[in-house]
């Protein structure tokens, strides 16, 4: 459900959810712009409140219903992917089935491999979106994640997408270039960006392809 403004999400939201969509949308936003002014404070960029709206000003929920299969090994909950926005609120429940790739350039143990992000009650899951690994010059990854389905217990999740305005360019923070030395990708508008990919949001790794064909 996208949001624009609070009748039209009144008037066009199902009945039986939207004032509670609603509100944990909005606390929601609260939450997202504490962390990407925290985030991005921690690499020396300071942004002011009209640019943090820019950031984060389209927002959509969306609710998830993962039905249990049979056979669970043969099919997958959503494919590999990572989120194109600049930061998503997931909400999940007690069932599990959410996995992130850590990848092949981190120092980890586990680098490489997919590691459940178990549910925690009361806790809400964190997705660096593809815009802020760019943002960040690279600094932040947006994970790739996948969700799996069990034979036995359905599941739900509701993320909150926070997402630029189409007409943003996207380009490395000044700030964080200048302590990089380098920008790791040339300057393009959000929109572009969704010509390639909308209605696919759900690809693998197309942004940072994206990205580094765009590579200065
Ligand atoms: O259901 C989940 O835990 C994640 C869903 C997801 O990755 C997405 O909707 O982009
Ligand atoms: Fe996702």
């Amino acid at each position: 459900m996208a949001y624009t403004n609070d009748d039209e999400a009144l008037q066009q939201w199902p009945v039986e959810c939207r004032d509670v969509a609603l509100q944990y949308l909005k606390t929601s936003h609260e939450m997202v712009r504490k962390l990407l002014e925290a985030l991005l404070g921690n690499l020396g960029a300071e942004l002011d409140d009209s640019k943090i709206d820019a950031f984060i000003g389209k927002k959509m929920v969306n609710m998830n219903f993962y039905l249990t299969c049979p056979n669970p090994e043969l099919t997958i909950g959503v494919r590999r992917h990572s989120d194109m926005d600049t930061l998503t609120i997931l909400l999940q429940d007690g069932i599990g089935g959410l996995y992130i790739k850590i990848p092949q350039d981190v120092n980890m143990e586990q680098k490489g491999e997919w590691v459940e992000i178990p549910p925690i009650s009361g806790a809400l899951a964190i997705n660096i979106g593809d815009m802020l690994q760019i943002w960040s010059n690279g600094r932040y990854k947006s994970a790739e994640h996948i969700v799996r389905t069990t034979s036995t217990k359905s599941r739900v999740s509701i993320p909150i997408f926070t997402r630029t305005q189409p007409t943003q360019k996207i380009v490395p923070l000044p700030q964080v270039v200048e302590k990089d030395g380098a920008a790791h990708c040339k300057e393009f508008l959000f929109s572009d960006y969704m010509n390639n990919f909308f209605g696919n949001a759900h690809h693998s790794k197309k942004s940072i392809e994206f990205a580094k064909t765009n590579s200065a």
